[in-house]
């Protein structure tokens, strides 16, 4: 097993089989969840492929947060499976765990850990050896420059540095799996191009990120496979270049496949304009 040399966490097993043989990383079928009268996933069916960057796109209440929560096993779906690695979510919970990393949209963090606690808290929890531990936590608060804030508690982190947090303590463990919930939210360029340097180190070893966001740019630049999501329904899924297809880029295909019109009644406007 060879280690990545920049952040010394070892591949994940598994991740050197050739393409094509490799199992899906994540497999839904029939999933549902309504919230009284919405039905917020009306039925998905998806199979996301393993050891790729994948996006999870769609407009505001698509149902992302939704169906990523009960991918990762934080709300029940009313029907349906879905399957990490193989395993199912909500019989093997423990198992599944252990081979997932999440970065929630909200995340609650221990907010009177300084950030080198949280971290060691959160090794500790998943039974990492001490002296892995450390020699991890050390890497990821040096690759994500948090190094000068690990002794400040999370409770003064900014919005950038408790997403860096988060996703350290996300992938302390080394997952085969990383879902991450907006991970650019609130974040800037700067927090923004260290969190890509540490995910893209981490598809480059075979695993797979899965993440949400309404930002294409992002998306195109960084995904390799898409799916697009609106109103609880999957739109279109795939390789990135073929789900942008003929529109010459991701954001006019998502406008399409949304069916996005503009807004019509912007003309009703005529008193807007503060210079006039
Ligand atoms: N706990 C809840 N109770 C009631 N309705 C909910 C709940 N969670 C989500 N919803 C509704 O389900 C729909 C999907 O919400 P969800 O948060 O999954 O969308 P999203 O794609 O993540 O949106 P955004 O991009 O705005 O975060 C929305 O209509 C939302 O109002």
């Amino acid at each position: 097993m060879t280690e990545n040399t920049e952040t010394g966490i070892p591949p994940i097993p598994g991740a050197s089989t050739p393409e094509g043989e490799r199992p899906p990383a994540v497999r839904v079928r029939g999933l549902w969840k309504t919230f009284g009268e919405h039905a917020a996933v009306s039925g998905i069916d998806l199979d996301l492929p393993a050891g790729r960057f994948v996006g999870l796109v769609g407009p505001n209440g698509a149902g992302k947060t939704t169906t990523l929560s009960m991918v990762t096993g934080l709300l029940r779906p009313d029907s349906g499976t879905v399957e990490v690695v193989g395993r199912d979510v909500w019989r093997d919970p423990v198992d599944v765990k252990a081979r997932i990393g999440v970065l929630p949209e909200g995340l609650r963090l221990f907010e009177r850990l300084s950030g080198r606690e949280l971290l060691t808290y959160m090794g500790r929890m998943r039974a990492l050896d001490p002296v892995e531990l450390e020699s991890r936590t050390e890497q990821l608060l040096d690759v994500l420059d948090l190094s000068g804030a690990q002794h400040k508690l999370v409770v003064d982190y900014s919005t950038g540095m408790r997403k860096k947090i988060g996703l350290a303590a996300a992938l302390l463990h080394n997952p085969e799996v990383l879902f991450l919930d907006e991970p650019f939210e609130g974040v800037d360029p700067v927090s923004a191009q260290a969190i890509r340097g540490v995910l893209e180190r981490y598809t480059d070893s075979g695993a797979t990120v899965v993440f949400s966001s309404h930002v294409m740019e992002l998306v195109e630049s960084l995904c390799d496979w898409v799916a697009v999501l609106a109103a609880g329904r999957i739109r279109a899924h795939g390789p990135t270049a073929e789900v942008r297809g003929e529109a010459g880029s991701l954001h006019h295909a998502f406008l399409e496949l949304v069916g996005a019109r503009g807004n019509p009644d912007g003309a009703r406007l005529d008193w807007l304009g503060g210079a006039r």
